[in-house]
């Protein structure tokens, strides 16, 4: 395909996006109906749609767009967000709209008079933050707001967990390399890596086919590191999903561990993920964790609204609402209330979420405090995008008494 090929599949891809389709699901539909394309093209098309994801805000405004705070195609179009991300990548769109082979149509006049006009973008437009969230994000994010904005522009890194059952990270390094996978060590967790070259050879690897390695990012691992495990205890992940922190977990101590999840077709995954990695994991039936209770720490790695994430998964940032914000915070004030009835005297309550918002964080911590007694505040720590790593929260809560 040629480069001008590829934004046309971009902007058709785009179109369906903004009428409603998830991004995933076209992106695979147009994959499996374009047998010409290659790996080279479809993963340039995959990267043209999620930029703009990314850049909803910014690239409509340049691409001659109305104000855009939501994924849908009143206020713009997939040809405007392709125009608007060449006008930022400071392409003249001449070059590509020429109306030749499988390329976009050559600019109309109104495309031409949209273009020509320099748009006054606000500082939410700018840094791609839909407006009901920007005094929010603001407040949330402090003097980190500038760079965290960016960073939520950008395609995300790319992070291994070494699997510590298996080789230290000089093997692992060695027999990634021998795969052409290229990492370095990542300062946010001792097991993490940060992939600089062939990441798209992962999933076929034989270091990830052995459990050498998991796909997590560093904040994620760095979560796990900060949790007093020691050998013996007896853990239960509450919201244990995929079971990514569950692996991580199991890796960190010699536990009794148990996996729980509302939804429990969630960890369908988890005993194969398990096993790979050389691990036990007892998966527990929703609502079934008090047989098996009092638990010396439990992790509630919390539904949230995912704003640390939002560079992977950017549909996410346009689709969130104030009152889905609202569901979500009380949510995670039930979880904890939940969770905590399960942890043993003297042990701990581990509350995460891979959010940067305040209100998911440390306010969810403070009113806990609040409304219990007998709950202690050990340590509480947060990680934003701009550091290289998804953007995390964790705290941990040790129990001192009844409440
Ligand atoms: C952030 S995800 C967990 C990700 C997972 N820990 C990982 O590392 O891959 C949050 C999970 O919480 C689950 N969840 C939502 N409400 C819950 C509840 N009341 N009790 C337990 N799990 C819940 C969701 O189904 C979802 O899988």
């Amino acid at each position: 395909m040629t480069p001008a090929a590829r934004r046309q599949a971009a902007i058709e891809i785009l179109d369906q996006i903004l009428a409603g389709e998830p991004a995933e699901k076209q992106l695979t539909a147009w994959a499996r109906r374009s047998r010409f394309a290659g790996s080279k093209d479809r993963a340039a098309v995959r990267d043209h749609v999620f930029d703009a994801l990314r850049c909803l805000r910014s690239f409509a405004a340049l691409g001659g767009g109305g104000r855009v705070d939501v994924i849908d195609h009143t206020n713009t179009t997939g040809r405007q967000l392709m125009l608007g991300a060449l006008r930022a990548e400071g392409v003249e769109p001449d070059t590509l709209f020429t109306g030749e082979g499988h390329g976009p149509s050559a600019l109309n006049d109104d495309e031409r008079a949209a273009l020509a006009r320099v748009p006054e973008l606000s500082d939410a437009e700018r840094l791609d933050i839909p407006q009901w969230l920007w005094p929010l994000f603001s407040e949330s994010l402090g003097d980190g707001l500038e760079a965290a904005g960016r960073a939520l522009q950008s395609r995300a890194p790319v992070h291994l967990r070494v699997n510590r059952r298996h080789p230290d990270q000089t093997e692992a390094l060695a027999r990634l390399a021998s795969e052409g996978i290229l990492a370095e060590p990542h300062p946010a967790a001792d097991t993490a890596l940060n992939v600089t070259e062939g990441a798209r050879k992962l999933r076929n690897s034989l270091a990830y086919a052995h459990g050498l390695v998991e796909l997590q990012d560093a904040a994620s691992q760095a979560v796990i590191e900060a949790l007093p495990l020691a050998d013996g205890m007896r853990v239960l992940d509450y919201c244990a999903g995929g079971g990514g922190k569950s692996l991580a977990l199991a890796a960190r101590a010699k536990i009794d561990l148990y996996a729980h999840d509302i939804a429990a077709q969630r960890m369908k995954d988890l005993p194969v993920r398990a096993e790979r990695a050389g691990v036990k994991v007892t998966l527990l039936e929703p609502r079934k964790t008090g047989a098996k209770a009092p638990y010396d720490l439990v992790l509630c790695d919390a539904p949230c609204s995912g704003s640390g994430s939002w560079r992977r998964a950017p549909e996410g940032k346009w689709r969130l609402s104030q009152s889905q914000l609202d569901t979500l915070c009380q949510t995670q004030s039930a979880i904890l209330d939940e969770a905590a009835e399960l942890v043993a005297d003297g042990g701990v309550l581990a509350y995460a979420t891979c959010s940067m918002l305040s209100v998911e964080n440390r306010k969810q911590v403070d009113d806990f405090l609040a409304r219990r007694s007998g709950w202690q505040l050990q340590s509480d720590h947060g990680w934003q995008v701009q550091g290289g790593t998804d953007g995390f929260y964790v705290a941990v809560l040790r129990r001192i008494g009844n409440d």
